[in-house]
């Protein structure tokens, strides 16, 4: 099994577990549609980590994401966040775990364009039915450095202040995962950095787990460890990776010829 090893972490509770996770498309059986998205993936990760999920197009990295988040059920296999099993629950249940215990950021945001920033950030306790904290949301805002758009539409904010108030809206309710999809996959590089700089703020200073999937080498250089996949199943790890490290596995693995690695044709960007 897949599991971060790094001291800092030893003996930290677990946030992440999945356990032999596959996933078919279509009917399975005769059916010659049928895609094996995931096949038989185990890892676990310890709470305060920051994971990359990276592999070539079609690797599966978005469907790992989603049947961890609970977005999407696994064909086979275990999903546990933070000691809740997610698979064989009702629709209902795994809505009330989703709301407690995970978060997630998008790469188009997925903010609501009639509600102001502070209401963004206070739906998801609205709908969990817990109280809500106005001045906890505001506190986070603030720390996101948004404290003087409470009162903004999302359309008058830039793209990566549309990505600090969906962060500010992941963590408000305190989840034990923040999964993240791509989630600088839509800003410039400055924005991206941000992004970046305050995810992993969240898990330093904060105690948060977060799991991100991206193409960009230099983002996942921000995390604690890089799983890969290719084909459905895990294809490695690094450890405090470099970019440079990241995107020549990537090469190895298939994702890009050398010459078209981002890293080798920009540099380090983000
Ligand atoms: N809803 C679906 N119905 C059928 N096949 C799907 C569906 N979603 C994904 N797939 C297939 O499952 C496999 C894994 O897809 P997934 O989106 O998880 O890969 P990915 O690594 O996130 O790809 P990318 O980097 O291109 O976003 C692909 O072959 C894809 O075509």
């Amino acid at each position: 099994m897949f599991r971060v090893t790094d001291e800092a972490v030893a003996g930290a509770p677990e946030a992440l577990r999945l356990v032999s996770v596959s996933k078919v498309y279509g009917r399975g059986g005769g059916d010659e549609t049928a895609v094996k998205a995931l096949d038989g993936v185990t890892l676990s990760l310890p709470t305060g980590t920051f994971t990359a999920v990276m592999g070539p197009s079609g690797s599966g990295k978005s469907t790992l994401l989603q049947c961890a988040a609970g977005l999407d059920q696994p064909s086979a296999g275990l999903v546990v966040v933070a000691g809740a099993q997610l698979a064989g629950n009702s629709e209902a249940e795994l809505t009330r775990l989703r709301r407690q215990r995970i978060g997630f950021i998008f790469q188009q945001f997925n903010l609501l364009p009639t509600l102001t920033v502070l209401q963004n950030v206070l739906l998801p306790s609205k709908l969990a039915g817990t109280k809500i904290n106005r001045a906890k949301a505001v506190s986070v805002l603030e720390r996101l450095g948004l404290g003087q758009r409470l009162r903004h539409l999302p359309a008058q904010l830039s793209g990566g202040q549309q990505q600090r108030v969906a962060i500010a809206r992941a963590l408000v309710t305190e989840p034990e995962v923040v999964f993240a999809d791509e989630p600088t996959g839509a800003l410039d590089t400055r924005s991206a950095r941000e992004v970046l700089g305050l995810l992993t703020q969240a898990v330093r200073d904060y105690g948060r787990t977060v799991v991100m999937v991206t193409h960009d080498p230099v983002a996942a250089s921000y995390a604690d460890q890089v799983i890969f996949l290719a084909d459905g199943r895990l294809a490695g790890a690094l450890q405090r990776p470099t970019a440079e490290e990241v995107a020549e596995r990537m090469t190895r693995l298939g994702a890009w010829d050398a010459e078209d690695s981002p890293v080798a044709a920009h540099g380090v960007g983000v």
